[in-house]
């Protein structure tokens, strides 16, 4: 058996809310295989970045913390790196990109010396080599005139086009695994969809392996082959993507797809979630999702487990998974 390029055990991350540890990400475990795209989706607040950034080492006290699991790439634990060997990875091994590529741009540097910027420090090359290899960098992300453009500064760039200089940073040195934060959410719907085309691409060339962070289940559709849907803070179904659209269990899962516009009926009202992602220090008890759930009863109280309801398709509900769980 090939060995996952990422295997998330366990994650539970913590933030100090008025004093307290309160857990944002709780038992996460996500198996990311080389070459597959996993898509995290869930609303805002549900831990999706939150998940993404304890991956790469970002999150850390006196604000945050992770508490407990293990973060497993190259059979190292990330969770367990001290903060200069993750450094060394982030970048490398490991490269995020985010929804707004200009927070991670430098304004006063060319897009060209920033991208060759990284290859200088984790691959050791000259500054003409780096440059050199920059420019076919942005040949791969398709931006059109790419050595011109490498002198450029990001504000000279239209948003489509710095999510490609981004894209182009994070392959620079070839990672095994690409974190993706909601990277298309910024774009309009024809650039979106060329970025996503794109990626898909990448990560069939490179052989690496996408975690792709969005709220819109309509962009999963495009590019995944697996999807985890999290709810405040933890995995409440997960599974296949066509098996989790034909046959969604839990009723998270249900209400996000109940409230995706349908083209083939069009008319039809959206069906908003009533209610909102229950703030860190006020989660209910059991299943954090009842307060909002149309299928609420009794059972629900208590703490629910991800259970396997088809082969390869787990959900967190004692209703639809017809079990009670054990903490
Ligand atoms: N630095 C922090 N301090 C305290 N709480 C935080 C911090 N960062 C995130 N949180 C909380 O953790 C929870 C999860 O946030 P997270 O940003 O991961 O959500 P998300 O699903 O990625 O949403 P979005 O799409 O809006 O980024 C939220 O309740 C958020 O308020």
């Amino acid at each position: 058996m090939i060995p996952p390029a990422l295997d998330i055990i366990g994650l539970r991350t913590e933030f100090r809310v008025g004093g307290a540890w309160h857990p944002a990400v709780r038992d996460v475990s996500l198996r990311l295989q080389p070459d597959e795209v996993l898509a995290l989706v869930g609303e805002s607040g549900c831990g999706k970045s939150v998940t993404a950034l304890s991956v790469m080492g970002l999150v850390r006290p006196p604000a945050g913390r992770v508490a407990a699991g293990r973060i497993l790439l190259d059979g190292q634990d990330l969770a367990a790196l001290p903060e200069r060997d993750l450094e060394r990875l982030r970048g490398d091994r490991l490269a995020m990109i985010f929804q707004e590529p200009m927070t991670s741009l430098n304004p006063l540097m060319t897009v060209g010396d920033q991208v060759a910027e990284a290859l200088r420090i984790h691959r050791g090359l000259s500054r003409r080599a780096a440059l050199d290899r920059t420019r076919a960098l942005f040949e791969e992300v398709k931006i059109p005139s790419a050595a011109q453009r490498l002198r450029d500064h990001p504000h000279q760039f239209s948003g489509g086009m710095r999510q490609r200089v981004m894209i182009a940073m994070a392959l620079a040195c070839d990672p095994a695994v690409l974190l993706a934060d909601e990277p298309t959410t910024a774009l309009d719907v024809t650039i979106q969809a060329q970025v996503l085309g794109l990626l898909a691409d990448l990560r069939a060339r490179h052989g690496m392996a996408v975690l792709f962070i969005t709220h819109n289940l309509g962009v999963v559709a495009q590019i995944a082959d697996r999807v985890a849907v999290m709810y405040a803070g933890e995995i409440v179904e997960q599974g296949p993507v066509a098996e989790i659209f034909a046959r969604p269990l839990h009723p998270y899962t249900r209400a996000l797809l109940a409230a995706l516009p349908r083209l083939d009926t069009p008319d039809q009202a959206l069906a908003a979630i009533p209610g909102r992602v229950p703030p860190l220090d006020a989660m209910p008890p059991g299943c954090r999702f009842a307060p909002r759930c149309p299928l609420t009863r009794q059972g629900c109280e208590g703490e629910q487990s991800l259970t396997e309801a088809a082969p390869d398709h787990a959900a967190r509900c004692h209703v639809v998974t017809g079990g009670f769980a054990h903490a």
